[in-house]
């Protein structure tokens, strides 16, 4: 299997150099060449089998020779073994034809663990055999970093830097990162949004001399191997409610673009998904792009489920690139317009993404009223996030014969203060392994969203481990 730029002017790597390098030499985010594909019969085949079995077949193809099977096998049983669900992604039957595809019985209480724990086991893998360390930096709207650092603490070869908006994540997923005390584990507050955060990650990979030769490593959803692990629960649980012999659709709340991504990988792998809905909060650019071709950023606004409180939508330029039949050029050229200015995608591309993709924006009042509303109809407490994908089924689902599977993306625990909003005074109680979780010594830098200042303290951190 061999992986190619989004912007087309990158050298093609394997799946370990894909692993180990995050984003493109030319900024661009890499993609499989081609996409393996999965036979009625196969994906038929998959029904009843355990969920690690099922991630090691729909995954072998993009690994290639880069590990025998063995060795892949391994790290599949030892990341699922994490999860406090013997299904890892369980789905429940919420009415007739909807159902909630919970994914968020790993260690830290949402989806993010899918692919995080078996990130941090080949990052350990794939730096041992090279005898090499490397430093990890990613940005957080709260999710991403808890699961990266439980997913890479235990990793001997590297140091971990997530940077996170301060005093824009919940109180819980601060405290899940920053009361983790091990010495390779570095938490930095920046004075700014997500975007900032994401932004100066993404400058770092562009520019990586303040590392003075250490290699930098990508755990956002820009490291393929994020939308790898994602595309599994797409085929456990549309089988699990009659594919390949019926069609069925996703809503998937959505922000930075790649847990959607994943659902239309499937999708090209021949999964019979006949519909990808996208939901958001308030911060509605995929939504206006998708249901008015209006591709412009607007201000990020704080909102009641923060983890999707994004703009600039990194892997929303995976999906441009096959609008776009990989003409990494005119993607560059697109984004480069959508930098400076509004801008449209053209007409062929809009009109492929429309033949699968719908999309609602959801405001904090709506969220709150679905949460108590959702509860009261079927007795689950959905989280602010997947709330927005729970409205979004109801809203725009094509083909009342047609199942829907809404991502639950996190655990209520994690949103006490949306929970209690909406209704729930007590909020959702944190699972037993968290009980203590507010009381935990905390560590952590606030620094201005300043890329030199942040690169220096990097640098600077690192240097003290070198001395
Ligand atoms: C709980 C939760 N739901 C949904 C999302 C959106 O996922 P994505 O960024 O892959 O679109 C995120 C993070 O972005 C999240 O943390
Ligand atoms: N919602 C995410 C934002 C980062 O997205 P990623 O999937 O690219 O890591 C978070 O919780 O941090």
């Amino acid at each position: 299997m061999r992986y190619i730029s989004t912007r087309g002017q990158a050298p093609a790597l394997n799946f370990e150099e894909v692993v180990l390098t995050g984003l493109a030499t030319d900024g661009g985010l890499y993609v499989p060449e081609t996409y393996p594909q999965f036979s009625a019969a196969e994906i038929a085949a998959m029904a009843g089998l355990p969920y690690t079995e099922v991630a090691y077949r729909v995954m072998r193809p993009f690994v290639g020779d880069s590990l025998t099977d063995d060795e892949f096998r391994g790290m599949i049983e030892g990341a699922y073994s994490s999860f406090s669900h013997a299904a890892v992604a369980p789905i429940k039957q919420l009415d007739s034809n909807h159902f909630l595809l919970e994914l968020f019985h790993g260690p830290t209480l949402a989806f993010k663990d899918v692919a995080l724990q078996l990130l941090g086991r080949l990052l350990d893998h794939f730096l041992a055999k090279r005898g090499e360390r490397g430093v990890i930096m990613g940005a957080t709207s709260g999710d991403t970093g808890s699961a990266a650092i439980e997913g890479c603490k235990p990793c001997e070869q590297v140091d971990i830097y997530i940077l996170h908006p301060h005093q824009r994540v919940s109180e819980v997923q601060r405290r899940q990162m920053t009361s983790v005390l091990a010495p390779n584990v570095h938490n930095i507050a920046v004075e700014g949004d997500f975007d900032a955060c994401q932004a100066m990650v993404k400058a770092s990979f562009a520019d990586q001399s303040f590392l003075k030769g250490q290699r930098l490593i990508a755990v956002n959803s820009i490291n393929w191997a994020r939308i790898m692990a994602q595309i599994v629960y797409y085929f456990t649980s549309a089988v699990a409610v009659g594919a390949p012999h019926r069609e069925v659709a996703f809503s998937v709340p959505s922000a930075n673009f790649g847990d959607v991504f994943a659902g239309y990988v499937a999708h090209k792998m021949g999964l019979p998904i006949k519909q990808l809905i996208v939901a958001t909060n308030a911060n509605d650019i995929l939504h206006r792009t998708l249901a008015q071709n209006d591709f412009s950023k607007k201000q990020l606004l704080p909102t009641l489920a923060p983890s999707m409180d994004i703009v600039v939508s990194s892997n929303f330029e995976r999906l441009i690139f096959d609008l776009y039949d990989q003409q990494g050029e005119q993607v560059a050229a697109l984004l480069e317009r959508f930098q400076q200015q509004a801008t449209t995608l053209d007409a062929n591309a809009y009109a492929k993404a429309k033949a699968l993709f719908s999309s609602l924006a959801v405001d904090d009042a709506t969220i709150l009223k679905v949460i108590a509303e959702a509860y009261q109809k079927t007795g689950e407490l959905l989280d602010p996030h997947t709330a927005t994908g729970y409205l979004a089924t109801q809203t725009c689902a094509q083909d009342p014969a047609t199942p829907v599977i809404t991502l639950a993306t996190a655990h209520p625990a994690k949103f006490a203060e949306a929970i209690v909003k909406a209704g729930f005074a007590e909020g959702a109680p944190l699972p037993l392994h968290m009980q203590d979780l507010l009381e935990r010594e905390e560590r952590y830098a606030v620094l201005p969203a300043d890329l030199a200042e942040i690169q220096a303290y990097i640098a600077d951190k690192q240097a003290q481990k070198t001395a």
